[in-house]
Order: C-alpha cells, then sequence, then structure tokens
C-alpha cells in the first residue's frame, strides 16, 4: 500500500533555531496518528510544511505520492486551524456553498456535507448563533470537501467540552474507515489515546517517539501501580505484609511494580481473600509516557 503521507531525514531551520532535526514518518490510508510535543516542539513547522505552506531545509516529502503544496497534492489535503474563523453573517450553508464553489465543486451539496458532521439542523442559521463547537463542526464540514485522503487537524478538539469531543473523533473514525489518513496535533493526551491509531511525539524538533500507545508502553517500561482497598479491619496487617506500599489519606494501600511482576504481586495480594476488599491495577497514563520521552531527550 502506498502511503499517504512519507517524511524523510525532515530538517528545518529558522535561522539559528533548527525547528525540525532529521524526521522521518510513514502514514499509510485510514490510519490516524496523534502529534504530540511541548509548546515549540515543531508540531505547527511540520504541519505547515506538510500543507506546502513554507519551505523545508533538507529531507523528502511526499503527500499521496505528489510533492506538498503542489495542484495535485492540495487536491488531496485538508486542513483544519486551531482556530477556525468564519463569518458571522453567513450560514452555514452559505459558507460551505461559498468553499465548495471556490473548489470548483457543485455547492448544493452543501447540505449534505453539514449533514454529516451533524448541523443539518443549523444548516440555514447564521455562524454569528453557533457554539465553538458548531463552528468546529463547520470546520470540518469544509474539510471534507472534494474528499480528501488526508486530513491535517491542528488541535482539533480544543475548547470543545466532553460530548462534543467524543462526537468529533466518532467522525473521524468514519473518514479513517473510509481511508482518509488523519494527522492531528493536541494535547489533550488522554483523548487521543484512546481515539487514534498511533502516536507521535515531537521534543525539541525530533521525533522522540512512535507507535501504538502500547509500542511505547512496553519501551518505556514504566511500573504499573496496583491500588488495594482493604476490607475494613484489615488495614494494619496488609500494610505490614506490604511495606513498599505507599498508604494515601484515602486508605488505599498503592504498590508500585514493574510489568514482569505483576502477576506475581497480585497471587500475593489475591491470597488475602477477604481481607482485600478491592483491587485496580492502573497501567502508566499517556501523560507518564509522554513525559517519560519528552524528558529523555533533555527536554
Ligand atoms: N517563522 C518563524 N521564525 C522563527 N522561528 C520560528 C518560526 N516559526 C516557528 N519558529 C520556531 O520553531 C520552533 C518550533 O515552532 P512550532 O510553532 O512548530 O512549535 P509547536 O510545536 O507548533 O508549538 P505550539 O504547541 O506552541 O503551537 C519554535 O522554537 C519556534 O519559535
Amino acid at each position: 500500500m502506498t502511503p499517504t503521507l512519507t517524511i524523510s531525514q525532515l530538517t528545518k531551520r529558522f535561522q539559528s533555531v533548527e525547528a525540525l532535526k532529521q524526521v522521518s514518518l510513514t502514514l499509510q490510508p485510514g490510519r490516524r496518528a496523534a502529534l504530540l510535543g511541548h509548546n515549540g516542539a515543531g508540531k505547527s513547522t511540520m504541519m505547515k510544511i506538510i500543507l506546502g505552506l513554507i519551505p523545508f531545509d533538507s529531507g523528502e516529502v511526499s503527500v499521496c505520492g505528489e510533492t506538498p503544496g503542489s495542484a495535485a497534492a492540495r487536491r488531496q489535503v485538508a486542513y483544519l486551524p486551531e482556530n477556525v474563523a468564519f463569518h458571522p453573517a453567513l450560514t452555514g450553508e452559505e459558507q460551505i456553498s461559498h468553499y465548495l464553489a471556490l473548489r470548483g465543486e457543485n455547492p448544493r451539496i452543501a447540505p449534505e456535507l453539514l449533514a454529516r458532521v451533524g448541523l443539518a439542523h443549523a444548516a440555514r442559521r447564521r455562524i454569528g448563533t453557533y457554539s465553538k463547537g458548531m463552528r468546529q463542526r463547520v470546520g470540518l464540514a469544509q474539510t471534507l470537501i472534494g474528499r480528501p485522503r488526508l486530513l491535517v487537524l491542528d488541535e482539533p478538539t480544543s475548547g470543545l467540552d466532553p460530548v462534543s469531543r467524543r462526537d468529533f473523533y466518532d467522525l473521524l473514525d468514519g473518514l479513517s474507515a473510509d481511508g482518509t489518513a488523519i494527522l492531528l496535533s493536541s494535547h489533550a493526551l488522554t483523548e487521543v489515546e484512546a481515539r487514534t491509531d498511533s502516536i507521535l511525539i515531537l521534543s525539541g524538533g525530533q521525533l522522540v517517539a512512535e507507535g501504538s500507545l502500547a509500542d511505547l508502553r512496553t519501551r518505556a517500561a514504566l511500573p504499573i501501580m496496583l491500588l488495594v482497598r482493604p476490607a475494613e479491619g484489615h488495614a494494619e496487617a496488609l500494610v505490614a505484609a506490604f511495606p513498599e506500599a505507599c498508604v494515601g489519606a484515602d486508605g488505599l494501600l498503592r504498590i508500585p511494580c514493574a510489568q514482569g511482576e505483576k502477576l506475581p504481586l497480585l497471587a500475593r495480594i489475591t491470597a488475602w481473600g477477604p481481607q482485600v476488599a478491592d483491587l485496580d491495577v492502573i497501567p502508566p497514563s499517556l501523560e507518564d509516557i509522554y513525559s517519560y520521552f519528552s524528558r529523555r531527550d533533555g527536554q
């Protein structure tokens, strides 16, 4: 399968700042990748290069087999900036019809695009009356024009409430099932953890980690945490039996352990039978993994 996006040894400098250093990655059709990184890590720079908005110094970038910014590449890529701005006096339908006409597409399909993003009911209302989530959906409807093969989304869910975020990712799932590759940047680690196929961590312009969350978890080999709630009257005995545990104000025993020690530790805990009221296994979160890879690089 030809990758939708291929980046090889990409380097970009702004005077003395090396914004991207030898970055290489590929994105296959239908895959959803989250681009994570601290402020100034190089995310926007990478997106601008993929869109063909700025040149780069060395390396290669191919978008659907085409040069970024070429007419052929632009036909196949859509971009949603972080802050979408539409004319408040236009209705959603008028705004999307306008974009369709600009792209040489049939403006009459605007209602269909708005229906796909769940805005059929408000298509004829002025955008000035839309909520932030609704405006974001207009932005997504705009990216659907021309059936792009690659969607580049810059923090698409910032400012959205949890339900709007979930709906937004549901829409992305549908697009990826149709073969559209999606590259989105985000600082909302927990949501990308559940809703993307792979995670790319940029730190100081370098791609310091790439893979599924499971891959990154294995590679980071961070400790997992077991939370044990003693049954009433048995806290003291359990605390004595697990001296490695920290006991919180909530009465829970928190026992860190390496992945390989998990099963033996679980066996030790469950051997206490009814003296243990409850047990949870907490794997390292994406925040932990993200900090591990970012810090490892000295950032
Ligand atoms: N036009 C420019 N001129 C000079 N330096 C720039 C320019 N654009 C970006 N940079 C620098 O390149 C580095 C990467 O910036 P970039 O905007 O790509 O980061 P980012 O990961 O998108 O950050 P954020 O999360 O804050 O949006 C930063 O050090 C930034 O100051």
